[in-house]
């Protein structure tokens, strides 16, 4: 039996200790969402208040032809800008898109027993990961959000640990955008007077996480979030979105564009990935890339799914400005640190939009 929702501690062991997720709370049919899930209101989302962006998406086959140029600059243009841009003949199989949006499904329909081995605490493998809300242990109020995290060592690990249920498309998709980040990376390193070369790659984009995130009917969605404000700590995030919106941008308020400061909607486009800047492309850039803070709304009609990769730099890698950029700027924004030490400040507490950054603040060491 389901138990009282109203009752802190015993939402937190049903929802989180035992495995539940936010999936078991709707399964058991509520009517209302539980306390712990309000936002205070200057976190909850009007759905009425938002403008969609209108940038058309991205043809990333034409780095291959006569307007690459005009491409790479259309990219660098969106990084500098809102951090956040579609693309389209990305090179991932259509088919496959489609088809990770029902293995999301299907693995978050699996009874909460199947899921909850892997959490953190019994998973039997260190790259998986089962959860909820992002770090429910220090959060006012919990995000509507269930995910499993499967990050990428090998092609031998990943088939041996990851859950068989996600295994093949999660690493289907990982390999067939693999040439997609790096022409991206060419193209953002480039203009920054970076050459890449394979240990560049490896340095700045070589680990990898798929996630599947689910975010369940809500029944209040304008008092809930799915995931609440933050940036993407890596260097890029490739996100697959389904069809059913919700995914907002803030339009950073250091660029010369309309709307800044305000919240806009990245539409879904069947077909295309959303790409977005992290927090260690703003500090490799000295700023010129933005990371910009999103959050993801709640529905009350169906269950919405989305497929990041997340592209971070590896553990053990010092981050800093590069020299070329602060050469030009004549100031280092950020200061050098180790990308494992910038994890542990961003998972160590809940999600609060750009706070994240202050880590690498030139004054903060
Ligand atoms: O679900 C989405 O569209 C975005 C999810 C997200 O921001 C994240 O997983 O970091
Ligand atoms: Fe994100």
């Amino acid at each position: 039996m389901a138990p009282s929702f109203d009752n802190e501690s015993s939402l937190f062991n049903f929802v989180v200790r035992d495995g539940n997720g936010v999936k078991g709370i709707v399964d058991s049919g509520i009517s209302k969402v539980p306390q712990a899930y309000i936002q205070p209101p200057a976190e909850q989302i009007n759905k009425n208040n938002a403008t969609k962006c209108e940038i058309p998406p991205i043809d990333l086959s034409k780095l291959d032809g006569p307007e690459h140029d005009q491409v790479v600059n259309q990219i660098v243009r969106a990084a500098e800008t809102l951090g956040f841009f579609q693309v389209i003949n990305h090179g991932v199989p259509i088919e496959l898109l489609e088809s990770l949006k029902q293995t999301a499904h299907n693995f978050f329909a699996l009874p909460a027993e199947r899921k909850a081995v892997y959490r953190k605490e019994v998973s039997p493998s260190p790259l998986v990961k089962y959860g909820t809300s992002f770090v429910p242990e220090k959060e006012r109020a919990l995000e509507w959000k269930d995910y499993i995290s499967m990050a990428y060592t090998n092609d031998d690990e990943a088939i041996q640990q990851w859950p068989v249920e996600c295994r093949d498309d999660a690493l289907q998709y990982l390999k067939t955008s693999h040439e997609m980040v790096r022409k991206l990376l060419e193209a953002l390193l480039g203009n920054l007077g970076v050459e890449l070369d394979d240990s560049k790659i490896d340095a700045l984009g070589g680990k990898k996480m798929v996630n599947m995130n689910f975010y369940p009917t809500c029944p209040n969605p304008e008092l809930t979030v799915g995931v609440g404000r933050h940036s993407d700590i890596g260097t890029l995030t490739i996100l697959l979105q389904d069809g059913i919106g919700g995914l907002y941008v803030k339009v950073p308020k250091d660029t010369n564009t309309e709307k800044k400061g305000e919240w806009i909607e990245i539409p879904p486009i069947p077909g295309a990935l959303v790409i977005n800047i992290g927090d260690m492309f703003q500090v490799l850039s000295n700023g010129r890339y933005k990371s910009a803070e999103h959050r993801v709304r709640t529905t009350s009609t169906k269950s919405r799914v989305s497929v990041p990769i997340f592209v971070s730099p590896q553990a053990t890698q010092k981050i800093a400005p590069l020299s070329q950029v602060v050469e030009k700027d004549g100031v280092a924004r950020y200061r050098e640190f180790v990308f494992s030490d910038y994890m542990n400040s961003f998972f160590g507490n809940a999600h609060d939009g750009k706070k994240s950054l202050e880590f690498a603040k030139a004054n903060s060491a």
